[in-house]
């Protein structure tokens, strides 16, 4: 190569390489303000924590019965209850498990039930809990444990089987009840969050088992008892369960929305924490809206996570030129995953709708194909919109300079979460 040619490739490279680290200085500036913005904001205007409720009432779903729940004291007494009421296996996992009130309580019911001869399995993240005292997860011999480790060093390989946390949360007792949706475990959730759960009860609950039994059998320590399954799946198309499960790359989740959005002809009502839908999904949620489908997206308007809603912002120019109506939850977080089409298909589940749930993490999503839950969840869904306000086209056009210019220097990050 001439001398000169290699000097301009060095200077390319030189340039290129200034360039990236000026593109990256400007986001991680940018995040940093709207951190600071969000912490001041927080501080002078706190959220009032206040929404409405719709009452869970119990769902026949053919052998089943479903009941959803959107208020986490109601939650809680009711597991609590059931892990009160054990005779012989809880299995018990959850992604964020508090050192608080509500987080003692589970503990205390859990210990108590392994104590009077139940079998008891309890799965939690490791990463997720990493603020957590360790010693709050120090539970007697008699209840098994797994704590999926924090870091896995396949990652550093970019083994995808290595990746990925447990964001599951899910909840069976006996084999006859199951519990599985948003909800964490914590004081802040049980009534400053608006979240939603779904506890069944009957054959399907062997769904929410059997993913609880891989989990812990695919990821137990030798020492661990290896869990087997207790009856006999169903195969009921009206309830099935679907499992993002990195070690084995397989993430149905997202299947199962594009799925359900390609199919929808009236309505598509969506609830999400966290709206950073990839392209394929934003692109079926447009698709939809023009052939004429209502299609509704229920976002809290100022979540817990900043950085995130602003992620989700880069989207909403999209979405609204394209007839996708956005509603913005008012005064709290909303933690919900769920979504219903037709008043016919519903979801409720772990996963949010981002990269991370959707080609990341271990989730659980519930797939219910029953006109009554699809309906009591349009019902929750009216409910919330009572606290919420629309995003129009016109207010988002005039959004400040600096906002659209935050939504572009961030938008790369939405491939990470
Ligand atoms: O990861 P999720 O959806 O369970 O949400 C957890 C909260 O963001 C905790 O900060």
């Amino acid at each position: 190569m001439p001398p000169r040619s290699r000097r301009q490739r060095s200077t390319a490279v030189r340039v290129a390489k200034w360039a990236l680290a000026g593109v990256l200085a400007t986001q991680v500036a940018v995040a940093a303000t709207l951190m600071g913005i969000n912490r001041w904001r927080r501080r002078v205007r706190p959220q009032r924590g206040v929404f409405p409720r719709t009452p869970a009432e119990g769902l026949p779903v053919g052998d089943n019965e479903a009941m959803v729940y959107t208020y986490g004291v109601d939650l809680y007494d009711d597991m609590l209850a059931a892990i009160r009421g054990a005779r012989h296996r809880v299995l018990f996992e959850s992604y964020i498990i508090k050192d608080d009130r509500v987080g003692h309580e589970f503990k205390r019911a859990l210990i108590d039930a392994a104590e009077r001869g139940v079998e008891v399995y309890v799965i939690y993240d490791g990463f997720a809990n990493l603020v957590v005292p360790r010693s709050f997860f120090d539970f007697p011999a008699s209840v098994h444990v797994l704590r999926y480790p924090a870091f896995r060093p396949g990652v550093l390989l970019f083994n995808i089987r290595k990746s990925g946390r447990d964001h599951r949360k899910i909840l069976t007792v006996d084999g006859e009840v199951g519990f599985v949706g948003g909800y964490n475990v914590g004081l802040m959730y049980a009534t400053e969050w608006r979240d939603t759960h779904l506890k069944v009860t009957g054959p399907a609950v062997w769904e929410l088992e059997n993913a609880f039994v891989d989990f812990w059998n695919m990821n137990r320590a030798a020492e661990r008892p290896e869990l087997d399954n207790l009856g006999d799946a169903e195969w009921d198309a009206r309830f099935r369960v679907h499992r993002n499960v990195p070690e084995l790359i397989i993430y149905p989740i997202r299947a199962m929305f594009l799925e359900a959005i390609d199919r929808a002809k009236e309505r598509i009502l969506i609830t999400q924490a966290y709206f950073i839908p990839d392209r394929e999904l934003v692109n079926a949620l447009v698709t939809a809206a023009q052939r004429g489908v209502d299609v509704n997206v229920l976002v809290p308007e100022r979540s817990n996570h900043i950085i995130a809603d602003w992620l989700a912002r880069g989207q909403y120019s999209h979405l609204l030129d394209g007839g996708v109506r956005l509603w913005l939850y008012q005064d709290a977080m909303v933690h919900a995953k769920t979504a219903t089409v037709d008043g016919r298909w519903s979801t409720i589940g772990t996963a949010n709708m981002d990269r991370l749930s959707l080609t990341g993490n271990y989730e659980i999503n519930a797939e219910i194909f029953d006109e009554g839950v699809a309906k009591h969840l349009e019902t929750v869904f009216d409910n919330d919109l009572s606290n919420a306000r629309e995003l129009t086209v016109s207010e988002w056009a005039g959004r400040p300079v600096a906002a659209k210019f935050s939504e572009i220097v961030l938008a790369p990050w939405r491939g990470i979460l």
